[in-house]
């Protein structure tokens, strides 16, 4: 079984520099008494080309700490380095613009960049065919399913010609079957396009079945407890006896930290 190394998760390749860069990141809403401390001196670093899934408890910080990376929100304490790096990030709900079709919505990603109108419309068919979404570029994303809606959002986050892509729980209203068939994809696109990615999720097998390390925080404030290395050979499945044991393992660890804070 794989052993979590909480002195090797951030060195993971000697003289590479990460994508993205947390040190002594603290979060604190609102002022005096009512003042919330969501984040406790958080470190965490994301290498280039990694695939780093973030798991706790709900109500732990993992949003906060998703929009802190995509500069929503400024810490309080602490630093953040994404410097050079171009962001995407990816949220449960789809978010399309409901009246504009398919292609207009990945196109809209391109025309904050600047792209002209003809090669707008090339390159959101690239996009829409990356994640096999060829030909319906000019339906409504209410003519779509669940699934498919959250592939546009991902060509939309492709669009911004980002390498790194932040997710906050982006299949967890999926149903099994569909979310299965997105983890494939995603892994595909996360390779061939050698992005560094950021997910969030509550699920610890799809936590193990994705990551190339799963970061587990405490109960809030959040606080990083352990880094599980995920060294199981790809593609994995997520109802394997080895991403099975591992999760049990992680799921075993969460509990204790749960418990710990009677709730
Ligand atoms: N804008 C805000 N103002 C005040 N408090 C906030 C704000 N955003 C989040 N919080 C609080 O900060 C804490 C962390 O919230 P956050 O959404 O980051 O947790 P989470 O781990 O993503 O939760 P979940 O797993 O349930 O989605 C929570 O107690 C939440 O109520």
């Amino acid at each position: 079984m794989t052993a979590p190394l909480r002195e090797r998760a951030d060195s993971r390749i000697e003289g590479e520099e990460p994508t993205v860069r947390l040190d002594g990141v603290s979060k604190i809403y609102g002022q005096g008494k009512n003042s919330l401390l969501a984040l406790d001196n958080v470190s965490l670093s994301v290498h280039p080309g990694e695939f780093v899934c973030l798991l706790g408890a709900s109500g732990c910080g993992k949003s906060t700490l998703l929009s802190l990376v995509a500069g929503l929100d400024a810490p309080t304490a602490g630093r953040i380095d994404t410097e050079g790096h171009k962001i995407a990030m990816m949220f449960q709900e789809p978010a399309l613009f409901p009246w504009l079709t398919v292609s207009a919505n990945v196109e809209m990603a391109l025309r904050v960049q600047g792209v002209a109108k003809r090669e707008r419309q090339a390159k959101a068919a690239e996009f829409l065919e990356i994640v096999h979404l060829d030909g319906f570029g000019a339906k409504r994303p209410h003519e779509l399913s669940g699934g498919m809606r959250q592939r546009v959002s991902l060509a939309r986050a492709l669009a911004q010609d980002a390498n790194v892509l932040l997710m906050d729980e982006p299949f967890g209203a999926l149903d099994a079957m569909t979310r299965d068939l997105l983890h494939d994809e995603l892994e595909r696109i996360w390779r061939e396009r050698n992005l560094s990615v950021l997910f969030v999720t509550h699920n610890v097998r799809e936590a193990v079945r994705l990551g190339d390390r799963v970061v587990l925080l405490s109960s809030r404030p959040g606080q990083v407890v352990e880094h599980f290395p995920v060294e199981l050979d790809r593609p994995r499945r997520t109802d394997s006896t080895a991403v099975a044991e591992l999760a049990t393992t992680i799921t075993n660890r969460l509990r204790q930290e749960v418990l710990r804070h009677g709730r």
